[in-house]
């Protein structure tokens, strides 16, 4: 959603859902310090350099709708978001490996006694050996959301090299949920498909389109067609 009319955002939800989106993907970025105030330590480093919604948002949000809100977390410290979008009506959570090293059990758990569903995201320069551990043992992430493009803004272009990490992952987890984000549409669609995601976020390639409900067949025919041929 982050290349929807945010004064308008139920409306473009409501839009969205009768287009024929599943899921509703909602990015929810810290904001970024500039170099030269890291360097003076005078202020706490963010994760993207953007800064969009939060869960009062979210909350809003989930009174006008029942689709799935899928909440990627470009945020330094997800663990202090769980309770506040858990009570906001977020579905899914999806924080960053990056950041979640020491405490992603903490995180999956907390995520899961919320009533969301947790999911772990890759920067492109992350290798997809570092996802791996969250996804073994008693309680494993549920999704992993492999970034196509650098996280901070919507209409950038797509990163075909990305596609490695994702056959990587289908072949070691075949029925694993594996989402991609950044850049994806009708020119990029099928080289997604063919690596084996089967969650697409499209933001421009949807928002800007004449006709989205078209956009958004195409890309469902694209996975559905990939998915029959695995
Ligand atoms: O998380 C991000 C950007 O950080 C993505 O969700 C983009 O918002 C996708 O937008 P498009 O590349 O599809 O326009």
């Amino acid at each position: 959603m982050l290349s929807s009319d945010f004064a308008n955002l139920a409306s473009e939800a409501e839009r969205m859902v009768t287009f024929g989106a599943d899921w509703l993907h909602m990015d929810i970025m810290d904001g970024y310090v500039p170099d030269f105030a890291k360097l003076f330590c005078c202020a706490y480093f963010h994760f993207v350099p953007n800064l969009t919604i939060g869960a009062p948002v979210i909350e809003s949000l989930r009174k006008h709708t029942k689709a799935y809100l899928d909440c990627h977390l470009m945020v330094t410290n997800p663990l202090d978001y769980v309770d506040q979008l858990g009570k906001a009506g977020a579905s899914g959570f999806t924080f960053h490996v990056e950041v979640s090293k020491d405490n992603w059990q903490e995180l999956v758990k907390k995520i899961k006694s919320k009533g969301m569903r947790p999911g772990v995201a890759l920067n492109p320069g992350t290798p997809i050996e570092e996802v791996f551990p969250l996804l073994e043992g008693e309680n494993p992430v549920e999704m992993v959301l492999v970034m196509t493009v650098e996280p901070g803004f919507g209409g950038q272009k797509f990163m075909p090299d990305m596609m490695n990490k994702v056959r990587t992952l289908r072949e070691k987890y075949p029925t694993l949920d594996i989402e991609v984000d950044g850049g994806l549409g009708p020119s990029t669609i099928d080289a997604a498909a063919a690596a084996g995601a089967n969650c697409i976020v499209a933001g421009s390639s949807v928002f800007g389109a004449p006709e989205p409900a078209q956009v958004i067949s195409l890309l469902r025919t694209s996975v559905n067609k990939a998915q029959k041929t695995c």
